[in-house]
């Protein structure tokens, strides 16, 4: 049996980086941002139902994200609607992943893992933090999203003390260096048997 392992935390704290430690470090991984952008592509599943809502965010490479973002942006209903659409869709992509990874510990990196209960799925909870200026500066140098944009979705995330308190595991994405070092000791613990710090 393998250890599930779930790795959460706010938008641009680090999640994707960090995940890359634990395959270095062996693990099998699982990513719903990755699942969406499989979905959101030319011949992804999620192209003809968000078409259906929003033809303008459909382009030749399936789901124009700069379209959507700015869709989002002005119309409140949009983003839950896209969510029904996207959501059992991950699902899905998800249990197709657990039913054929071959590794000791998979982990699954979920911003919206407490979100959506998903952690009920998990052996334990890793959550990686930074502070709040750090993740804005973050996400803003990716020039994808506008300061607004990267507000709204903020807002709707779990605030990250709380995402921390409910978590296993907290791993601080200061330094490269420092992550790598939390992320082998999380996993000397698990593969240790040992759940809890
Ligand atoms: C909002 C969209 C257009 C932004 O696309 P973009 O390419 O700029 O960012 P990306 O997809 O890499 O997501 C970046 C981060 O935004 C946050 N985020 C994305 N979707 C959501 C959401 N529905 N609620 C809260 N936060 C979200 C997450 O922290 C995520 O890691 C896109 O994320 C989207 O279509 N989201 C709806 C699907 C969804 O809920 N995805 C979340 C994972 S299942
Ligand atoms: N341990 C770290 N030390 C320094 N910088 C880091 C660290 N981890 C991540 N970063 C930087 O933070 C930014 C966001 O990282 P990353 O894309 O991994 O976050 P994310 O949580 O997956 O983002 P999103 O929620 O938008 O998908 C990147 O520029 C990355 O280089």
């Amino acid at each position: 049996m393998s250890f599930h392992l779930g790795l959460t935390g706010s938008i641009g704290m680090g999640k994707s980086t960090t995940a890359q430690m634990f395959v270095a470090e062996g693990c099998a991984l699982w990513d719903a941002d990755q699942a969406v952008h499989r979905l959101y592509g030319p011949q992804g599943v999620a192209v003809a139902p968000i078409g259906d809502l929003f033809s303008d965010a459909i382009g030749p490479e399936g789901v124009d994200r700069t379209v959507l973002r700015s869709i989002i942006q002005t119309d409140p209903t949009a983003l839950p609607q896209i969510e029904a659409i996207v959501h059992p869709l991950v699902q899905a992509d998800r249990a197709a992943f657990k039913a054929q990874a071959d590794a000791d510990v998979l982990v699954f990196d979920i911003p919206l893992l407490f979100e959506t209960g998903g952690e009920q799925e998990m052996d334990a909870v890793a959550c990686v933090f930074t502070s709040e200026e750090e993740q804005q500066r973050r996400v803003l140098a990716r020039g994808t999203m506008t300061q607004a944009q990267f507000e709204q979705i903020r807002a709707k995330q779990m605030p990250i003390d709380e995402k921390k308190a409910r978590s296993d595991f907290l791993i601080e994405t200061d330094t490269v260096e420092h992550a790598k070092e939390q992320v082998a000791a999380i996993l000397r613990q698990i593969r240790a048997g040992q759940k809890h710090a």
